[in-house]
């Protein structure tokens, strides 16, 4: 388990620099599977199921975890997959935020 996935989010009001590229890629080492964007304002995963049910279940999951965060992803999903991605929005960018959902994301059980 990652140091970020024992960490909560923090309320994130704006007014606070996005990460630099090299700070994103420094967090990323903590999240497997995880790819930043080429203009490094996002990170994001593909995952893979072996069916539409599960996928759903897992975007279920990843919703109520954001939910309980109030800090919420980009989803697409459909039969066998689903594709994550999150940033803050407040700040069009990164934050240390993204980086612990992304964590948390990867503890879910479905996550492989
Ligand atoms: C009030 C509430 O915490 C904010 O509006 C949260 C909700 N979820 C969010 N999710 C993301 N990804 N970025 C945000 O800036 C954000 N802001």
């Amino acid at each position: 388990m990652s140091e970020l996935s024992k960490k909560n989010c923090v309320p994130c009001s704006g007014g606070v620099s996005s990460l630099s590229r090299e700070e994103a890629e420094a967090l990323l080492v903590q999240t497997k599977g995880w790819s930043l964007s080429d203009d490094a304002t996002r990170i994001e995963r593909h995952f893979k199921f072996p069916d539409f049910a599960t996928s759903l279940a897992f975007v279920d999951k990843v919703g109520a975890l954001a939910e309980a965060e109030q800090h919420h992803p980009d989803m697409t999903f459909g039969w066998g997959y689903a594709s994550v991605s999150f940033s803050t929005h407040k700040i069009k960018g990164l934050h240390e935020n993204d980086f612990i959902m992304a964590a948390r994301v990867n503890g879910l059980p479905d996550a492989t």
